[in-house]
């Protein structure tokens, strides 16, 4: 009702909407009681009373106060929503476009989750992921991952296997070192490359994305929150009471987050800020099986990850084939820069080109050119490792950003901390290697 009628007067009559929103502040409920009544009298009629409308709108304006606001509904925002109104919180989650959507970096059916992370923090936060992802399972009744285990291989001699073999064994994660004479017995159909080694994080499997996010936000729903999607936020006001501006009007709360994604910049630009953010196209690349089901997750085919190495600069990393029957999703963990509001004219395929000799080389059983290729984006920072900070004047402010192309498995804790953060808590993590200070070089700012 309430977008309707903003709607409405917006579009009749553009001019007047400034005075709509100054209305406010005159209004009482008695006074738009009877506008409530006097504009059904004229819907009846067929008539449109445009003070009635000023006045009714003006009230519920002044009604929309929240705990708290959380602007971008993709994992991040929809469980740091979800964290608040179980802490009972009046929480308002807004997404720009109609939900479901696949035009962020939350949507598609899978995402790997494992505790394969060379950084302690990293693992200290999945640890309690993997738990908080279980309550979500029960809480909903909806399955949301499935156990696959993850093969990380490399160079054996790099610093980056060699970290993670180290990290896995002293966070005691259960893991299993697979010797090159072994290794095919226990992963046919991939092809370990000269002198790489392997190891299994055996915590490792899939996250259904799409599902858990539908949950999550279903979760927060059932706890009494509001989702206003396809309501793009176009202003936000700091101060004690926040006010977050969108084409349907004003909304205010105690504190604010942003978990805007790809849009982070845009958003931030609100309240004088500019993040070093990299926003990527990523080909989300499946892969036809030669016989279908030779790396299908029934046939217990792990995830992996596939270290740099002298001919691949960057990760490679796939699922076994799930979601689209006889397909392999393997990709590459990087892509080119776009801008979100344009991703679609990034046309950019080198990547692809390095998957398909990849895939020659190592999974014989796929054929080298991809059947489907779908879009996704990253938001990258300079050091990969996530924002998780208040703004820097504005302490009700909160910032969840830059989840660099690995952030979903978080999304639990992620939207945790970030409530913890709202609410004035001591985090339950260590957010040093999460703050802004750290681009002090990088960081733009209006403020
Ligand atoms: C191809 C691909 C594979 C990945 N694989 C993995 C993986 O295996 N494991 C893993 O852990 N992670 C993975 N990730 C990363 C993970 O998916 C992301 O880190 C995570 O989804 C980021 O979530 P987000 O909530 O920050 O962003 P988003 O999902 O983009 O959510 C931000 C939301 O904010 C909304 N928004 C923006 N501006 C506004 C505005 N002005 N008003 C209202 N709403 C607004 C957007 O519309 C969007 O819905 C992968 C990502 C991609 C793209
Ligand atoms: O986050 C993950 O686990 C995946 C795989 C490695 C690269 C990025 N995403």
């Amino acid at each position: 009702m309430h977008c309707g009628l903003f709607f409405f007067l917006r579009r009749h009559y553009p001019g007047r909407r400034g005075r709509g929103h100054s209305g406010l502040h005159k209004c009482n409920s008695r006074t738009s009681a009877r506008a409530l009544r006097r504009h059904r009298k004229s819907r009846k009629e067929g008539r449109v009373n445009l003070p009635a409308l000023r006045n009714l709108g003006a009230e519920e304006m002044s009604s929309q106060k929240y705990d708290c606001i959380v602007i971008g509904a993709g994992i991040q925002g929809s469980y740091t929503a979800y964290h608040l109104a179980k802490n009972n919180r009046k929480t308002l989650l807004i997404e720009q476009f109609a939900l479901p959507h696949a035009r962020g970096s939350s949507h598609g059916q899978t995402r790997i989750i494992r505790k394969a992370y060379e950084e302690d923090f990293y693992f200290h936060m999945m640890e309690e992921s993997y738990l908080l992802w279980s309550h979500m399972e029960a809480e909903s009744g909806v399955q949301l991952y499935r156990q696959t285990g993850l093969l990380v291989t490399g160079p054996e001699k790099s610093r980056d296997f060699q970290g993670m073999k180290e990290a896995l064994e002293l966070n005691r994660v259960p893991s299993v070192v697979l010797a090159p004479e072994e290794f095919p017995q226990h992963i046919p159909h991939f092809k370990l490359g000269d002198g790489h080694g392997a190891v299994v994080d055996t915590t490792a499997g899939v996250l259904y994305a799409d599902r858990a996010l539908k949950a999550v936000q279903g979760a927060f729903q059932k706890l009494g929150g509001v989702i206003k999607d396809g309501e793009k936020v176009s202003g936000i006001t700091p101060g004690s009471e926040v006010t977050v501006t969108t084409a349907s009007g004003a909304h205010k709360a105690a504190s604010l987050v942003i978990t805007a994604g790809p849009w982070a910049n845009a958003v931030l630009s609100h309240v004088g800020l500019q993040l070093p953010l990299q926003v990527q196209k990523i080909n989300v690349c499946y892969w036809r099986e030669k016989v279908p089901g030779t790396y299908s997750v029934s046939r217990r085919f792990p995830c992996f990850i596939q270290l740099p190495s002298e001919m691949e600069k960057t990760d490679i990393y796939g699922l076994p084939s799930n979601e689209y029957p006889g397909l392999m999703k393997v990709c590459y963990h990087a892509g080119s820069e776009t801008d979100p509001d344009q991703r679609d004219k990034q046309t950019d395929r080198g990547d692809v080109a390095i998957l398909s000799s990849y895939i020659s080389r190592h999974l014989p059983g796929l054929e080298s050119v991809p059947a489907v290729v779908e879009s996704c984006m990253y938001t990258v920072t300079p050091d990969h490792h996530f924002v998780l900070d208040r703004h820097p004047m504005h302490s009700n402010i909160i910032i969840g950003a830059g989840f660099s192309g690995h952030g979903f498995k978080f999304g639990p804790v992620v939207g945790k901390v970030l409530c913890e953060l709202s609410l004035g808590r001591p985090p339950s993590h260590d957010l040093s290697p999460f703050k802004l200070q750290r681009f002090q070089n990088f960081l733009k700012s209006t403020l």
